[in-house]
């Protein structure tokens, strides 16, 4: 490494202080914490993701967001040239570098890690950083940090987009590294011209049903709002009315968004009795969650919950039907051979009655790890992977080598009979590639997708929660000294430490009919997640209680003053 180079990196270092006593760690979606003890971090990441685009030549991302977090927390994380998450390989590292005590500390993992990865560190080649944020108020400050880390590196450049969703970011990286536009207006007119495709080729006999094509969509008070808001002037056919935009003085994530409304199932702020039986949906607070939602009756706060697990089944029924559409034998003699390996994939949190429902309709269910990085992964094996977790994150992925047949496949169709129900079904399936993220869940684009699929049925969000009856589940959290303490395997389903505590868990669950429980420590908060499924409220809820007391005995605090 340069001199120049190595004290820019000593100097840039020194300026900011890790916090004592707490180690960071990247985690399910990148570093969060409360936002006072960021700084440091963020800095950091954003040297790493420097030395991240040095290494691959493109240009990559760095997102400041702590999503469904309390507004006084705050996080980091960097997109990958592809749109996807940080490839895991460097997420030790990241680990490293935000612990390491002291300038020179810092100085000496970096050196290493240029070393071994054999990044071009000479200051003659550039990096590139897109950078975003969400409407958190230490927002700001953090992105400064950044752009200071990532100043110190020679040759490179951060790009500030301003306030975006996180899908957004995603998206423009992955497009500026295809060479495609980049910008907002590009992300809004790709997805809303996309939108009104599908909609064009709605058929006729439900176009004409009376279908209410007005949604109410809950903004979390953050950044998904505000955009929705620009997005919706581009629609016809929609009307999204939309609530807690974060203009209204609301808090974010207080009481609203996709993770109050999944996890509580209670109706969120802005929502009244007025709206009973209206369809409505919520973001979280970086937009790259969607759930649905009806209220039931105007006289208790329940609601009728439609989470990612009903997004996905949807998706994967459209997408399904359009493929045997498409590949239905016909008199033409064409090239209708390459059927399509079509994937879904879930986490241990899916209700156990949408995989039986998936599984029954004929589809392969893969399980992975909660989080993103992990379901993306699965999905990206397929011509056409579909992933949901049951928050409400996911999207559908095609893969190139599906899309570029497709396409012949339409210009054949184009050719030989136009307007034909094959060449529709071909027309929507790369309208739904094209309107849906292919870097990232993304609520904005899966709003669209939903809206588009419910409008192409005639379907009521009655008729589309009725695909399958949920089993009931109950979520918990447990506060425990030391989260890490719990090892799982099997996809999270399986507590392979502390020792004995499966065991516990087996036999409290084998009380219950249809029962089904498991715990992981949480990656983006400091907790144990308990989560149980039975054959009643009550049975589920009883389940993840003694479950949580169980975690409580093992690893919590009063175990440790024992
Ligand atoms: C049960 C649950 O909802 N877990 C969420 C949550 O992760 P945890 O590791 O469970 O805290 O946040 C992640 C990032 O948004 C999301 O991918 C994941 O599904
Ligand atoms: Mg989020």
């Amino acid at each position: 490494m340069k001199e120049e180079q190595r004290l820019l990196l000593l100097h840039s270092s020194s300026l900011f202080f890790p916090p004592q006593g707490v180690k960071l760690s990247y985690g399910t979606a990148g570093f969060r914490a409360d936002a006072s003890i960021l700084k440091s971090t963020v800095h950091r990441v954003g040297i790493l993701a420097a030395l991240r685009s040095l290494k691959t030549q493109s240009v990559v991302g760095l997102m400041i967001t702590a999503s469904h977090n309390k507004v006084t927390d705050n996080g980091v994380k960097i997109v990958d040239p592809s749109g996807g998450m940080l490839t895991q390989e460097w997420e030790p590292f990241a680990d490293q570098l935000a612990s390491a005590q002291t300038p020179e500390a810092f100085l000496s993992l970096i050196t290493e890690f240029v070393e071994k990865e054999k990044i071009p560190l000479d200051g003659v080649q550039s990096a590139e950083i897109l950078l975003g944020r969400d409407t958190r108020p230490s927002g700001e400050s953090l992105l400064e940090a950044a752009k200071q880390g990532i100043s110190s590196i020679l040759g490179a450049i951060a790009l500030d987009l301003g306030i975006l969703t996180t899908p957004q970011l995603h998206w423009m990286v992955r497009a500026r590294n295809k060479g495609m536009k980049a910008t907002e207006p590009a992300y809004f007119e790709q997805i809303s011209s996309s939108f009104r495709c599908l909609v064009d080729l709605i058929p006729n006999e439900t176009k004409s049903s009376k279908m209410d094509n007005t949604v109410v969509v809950d903004g979390a008070d953050g950044v998904g709002g505000e955009k929705l808001e620009v997005l919706k002037s581009m629609l016809t056919s929609l009307v999204i009315e939309v609530r807690n935009t974060g203009k209204g003085g609301g808090l974010l994530n207080d009481g609203v968004g996709a993770d109050y409304v999944q996890k509580e199932k209670v109706v969120p702020r802005g929502f009244c009795s007025n709206d009973v039986g209206l369809r409505c949906a919520s973001l979280d607070g970086d937009a790259d969650r969607l759930v649905y939602f009806s209220l039931p009756t105007s006289s208790s706060r329940k609601i009728d919950l439609v989470d990612g697990d009903k997004i996905l089944s949807l998706f994967a029924l459209f997408i399904k039907e359009q493929l045997s559409i498409l590949t239905k034998e016909g008199t033409e003699k064409l090239d209708n051979s390459y059927h399509a390996r079509l994937g879904v994939i879930q986490t241990a949190y899916a209700n156990g009655a949408s995989t039986d429902y998936l599984k029954e309709s004929g589809l392969e269910v893969i399980f992975t790890p909660t989080g993103v990085k992990h379901l993306h992964e699965k999905a990206a094996q397929f011509d056409i992977g579909i992933y949901f977790e049951a928050n409400g994150h996911g999207t559908i992925l095609f893969s190139e080598s599906w899309l570029s047949w497709l396409e012949a496949r339409n210009n054949e169709l184009g050719l030989a009979s136009e307007g034909s129900e094959q060449q529709k079904a071909a027309l929507r399936l790369l309208s739904v590639s094209k309107l849906i993220n292919q870097a990232v869940g993304d609520a904005l684009s899966c709003l669209l997708l939903v809206e588009v699929i419910l409008q192409h049925k005639g379907w009521s969000i009655h008729k589309w929660n009725e695909l399958y009856q949920d089993l009931p589940s109950r979520q918990l959290k447990v506060k425990v000294v030391d989260r890490t303490a719990v090892a799982t395997a099997n996809a999270e389903t399986v507590a392979i430490s502390p020792p004995g505590i499966q065991e516990a868990i087996d036999a409290e669950t084998a009380k219950y009919p249809k029962g089904r429980c498991f715990i992981r420590p949480s990656g983006t908060e400091d907790v144990i997640r308990v989560y149980a499924e039975a054959s009643t409220q009550e049975a589920a809820d009883s389940l993840a209680g003694s479950v949580a007391k169980i975690v409580d005995r093992f690893l919590g605090f009063s175990s440790s003053q024992q």
